[in-house]
């Protein structure tokens, strides 16, 4: 057995958008380590779709669905609370909700950036020393449209920027506490999810809507990874105790990766 199937045997892991695309992915990749995973999504159908495979893949009891919309703060609070009553613990949790839409671009704020930071605290009340629990260590999931400051997605640029500015800061504020919480963020170039299919629609992409073959020549131009290796970059960040703060970024050209920074000088 290898170190990160023994780090990963018995954990409990919440994951956000887990129905389908990367979430999806990551579930697969923590089941297939014996992880158990509470995969939450506001998408019911697809939701049980999902869990039907995992119940195939994995057996029953490893895994649970459990509908909820992450901008709604209640049902986020009690998606946490039902992962750690049907499971008993919970060691991991991956901030992975997403949309891509400028045309309402508050929502995406909601879903990218507040319900991040939402999920980050939630996460940190069940899994930090500060609050008499065991550890743990959480994924937030951002993109490298925050290091290529897309054009054609001004306020998802903004909110992906954000989440990597987000979690470097709580990761240092969990390092500084002895919270026993390892905080990261992984950056993924394009991923072969339906999310790509929003780029077609006016509805996502608004007045940006116009710009859609320019978007098709950069994933052209920059490749489309398979959501497999971003659960890959995920299980290090997970298991690898090294890690925290951390920016990993997924590229077709340079793979799993991490963007350093300058040492800060006075
Ligand atoms: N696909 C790509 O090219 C890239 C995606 N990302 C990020 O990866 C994350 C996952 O995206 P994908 O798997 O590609 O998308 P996807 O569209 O395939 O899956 C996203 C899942 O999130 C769920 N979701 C959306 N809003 C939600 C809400 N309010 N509450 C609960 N669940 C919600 C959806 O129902 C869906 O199941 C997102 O944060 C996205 O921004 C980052 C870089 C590239
Ligand atoms: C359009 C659908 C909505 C969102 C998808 C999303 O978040 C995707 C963003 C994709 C950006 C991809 C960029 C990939 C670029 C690389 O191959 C590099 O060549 C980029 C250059 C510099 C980065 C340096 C480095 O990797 O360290």
């Amino acid at each position: 057995m290898t170190f990160e199937e023994m780090a990963l045997r018995g954990k409990v892991a919440l994951v956000t958008g887990g129905a389908q695309g990367i979430g999806k992915a990551v579930a697969e990749a923590l089941l297939q380590k014996e992880a158990k995973v509470a995969v939450v999504d506001l998408n019911q159908s697809v939701g049980e779709e999902c869990k039907k495979d995992l119940d195939q893949g994995f057996g029953e009891g490893s895994s649970i669905f459990i509908e909820c919309d992450v901008t709604d703060g209640e049902k986020l609070k009690d998606a946490f609370k039902s992962t750690v009553n049907h499971f008993g613990r919970l060691d991991i949790a991956v901030n992975n909700a997403g949309i891509n839409n400028e045309k309402y671009w508050e929502k995406t704020i909601d879903v990218n950036l507040t319900s991040v930071v939402k999920g980050t605290y939630l996460a940190l009340e069940h899994m930090s020393k500060e609050h008499g629990k065991e550890g743990g260590v959480i994924v937030n999931v951002s993109s490298m449209a925050a290091f290529l400051h897309s054009p054609h997605q001004p306020v998802y640029t903004a909110t992906k920027y954000g989440v990597i500015g987000f979690t470097r800061a709580i990761a240092d504020a969990a390092a500084m506490g002895n919270y026993g919480v390892r905080i990261n963020v992984v950056c993924p170039a394009f991923v072969d999810t339906t999310l790509l299919q929003s780029i077609e629609l006016e509805d996502n992409m608004g007045k940006y809507h116009k710009f859609k073959d320019e978007i098709k020549q950069r994933m052209d131009k920059f490749g489309v990874l398979d959501p497999s290796i971003i659960a890959e970059g995920i299980q290090t960040l997970i298991t690898d105790e090294s890690l925290n703060g951390a920016v990993m970024k997924i590229t077709c050209s340079k793979g799993i990766h991490f963007h350093t920074y300058e040492p800060l000088s006075a």
